[in-house]
C-alpha cells in the first residue's frame, strides 16, 4: 500500500541540544507554518551563532510496547498489527521486513505519529505518543521526524535548490540560514553539482537523493523512509543506503525504513522481519 500522506516538517531548533517540551511548545507555537516568515530579532542574533554539534539522545529514539492495529471493514476489524515490540537506538540504521500486506506501512505510520494504535504504547524520544492528540503529534512530527516516500514527493517545477529550500521555509527556518543548510544537505548527498537541476533532469536515484536532503534538512531525529529504494536499480539503491549511513553518521539521525529488498539487508544495524503482522 502507497505510503503518500505527505508531511512539511519543522526545524529542531540548531542552538540547543535540550529535550524539546513538545507539550508546552503545543500551547506557545503556532502550528501552521507562514509560507515565508520574517525572522524575530532574537532569531537573527541566534543565525550568527554557531551550530553546535548535537549529542545523541542517551535513551532509545523508539520504543513499541505491545502494539495493535485493528481497521474496521464492514462488519468486521481486520487485524494488521498483533503485539509488535521493537526498539530504535540512537544512530541506528533498522529495517522493517516483509511480504506486502503484512503491515509494514502501517507500523511505520504509527512510529511517525500520522496514525495511532488500537492498544499499546510508542514512546518517541521517552514521550508518550500513543497517549498524545493530533496537535502534539504534529509538531513533533515537525520538529523531529524527517519522511521519505517509494516516490521522492518532489515538487515537479522546482529545482533541487528550491524543493530543500521549500522544507525550510515551510518550516520556519530563518531565511538566513536557508542558503548554508540547503548547501550542507545537497553536498552530503552528492549533488553538489546537481543543485540548480529539476526533478525531471534527475535520475531516480538523484531524485531520491534530493528527498533525503529535504527531509533533514530541519534536522530531525528520525528519518522514517518507506521502500526508499524500491523504485531503484541495485545501484542507485546501494548510493541512497550510502547516504543513509552517512547522514547518520554526520546529522545523529537514526533511520527506520521498510524494504522488501533481502540485498540492502546487510547496512542495517537490526532487521525486524515481520510476517502477517507479527515479528517472527
Ligand atoms: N486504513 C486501512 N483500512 C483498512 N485496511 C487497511 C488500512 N490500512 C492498511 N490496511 C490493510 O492492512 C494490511 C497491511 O497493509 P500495509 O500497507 O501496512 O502493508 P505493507 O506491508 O506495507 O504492504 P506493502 O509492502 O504492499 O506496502 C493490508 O491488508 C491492508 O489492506
Amino acid at each position: 500500500m502507497a505510503w503518500f500522506r505527505k508531511r512539511s516538517d519543522l526545524p529542531q531548533d540548531p542552538s540547543t541540544d535540550e529535550e524539546p517540551d513538545y507539550i508546552e511548545q503545543v500551547a506557545e507555537q503556532e502550528l501552521v507554518a507562514e509560507p515565508e516568515p520574517e525572522p524575530e530579532p532574537e532569531q537573527e542574533e541566534r543565525l550568527e551563532e554557531e551550530v553546535p554539534a548535537r549529542e545523541l539522545d542517551a535513551g532509545p529514539i523508539l520504543v513499541v510496547n505491545q502494539v495493535e492495529r485493528f481497521f474496521p471493514v464492514g462488519n468486521e476489524q481486520l487485524h494488521v498489527l498483533k503485539g509488535i515490540q521493537m526498539e530504535v537506538q540512537p544512530g541506528q540504521l533498522v529495517m522493517l521486513r516483509g511480504r506486502s500486506g503484512s503491515g509494514k506501512t502501517t507500523l511505520l505510520n504509527i512510529l511517525g505519529g500520522l496514525d495511532q494504535p488500537s492498544s499499546g504504547e510508542v514512546y518517541f524520544r521517552g514521550n508518550p505518543f500513543h497517549t498524545w492528540d493530533d496537535d502534539k503529534r504534529t509538531l513533533a512530527r515537525r520538529m523531529d521526524i524527517g519522511f521519505i516516500f517509494q516516490a521522492f514527493a518532489l515538487m515537479p517545477l522546482l529545482s533541487a535548490w528550491e524543493n530543500v529550500e521549500l522544507s525550510l521555509r515551510m518550516a520556519n527556518v530563518p531565511k538566513a540560514q536557508w542558503k548554508s543548510r540547503v548547501e550542507h544537505c545537497l553536498e552530503l548527498v552528492g549533488l553538489a553539482k546537481r543543485m540548480h537541476h529539476r526533478p525531471f533532469e534527475l535520475s531516480g536515484g538523484e531524485q531520491q537523493r534530493v528527498a533525503i536532503a529535504k527531509a533533514i534538512a530541519h534536522r530531525p531525529r528520525l528519518l522514517l523512509a518507506d521502500e526508499p529504494t524500491a523504485e531503484l536499480d541495485s545501484q542507485m539503491g546501494a548510493q541512497v543506503m550510502a547516504v543513509f549511513k552517512n547522514i547518520i553518521r554526520t546529522e545523529q539521525v537514526s533511520i527506520c525504513m521498510t524494504t522488501h529488498d533481502p540485498t540492502i539487508l546487510e547496512v542495517a544495524d537490526h532487521v525486524y522481519e515481520m510476517v502477517d503482522g507479527k515479528f517472527v
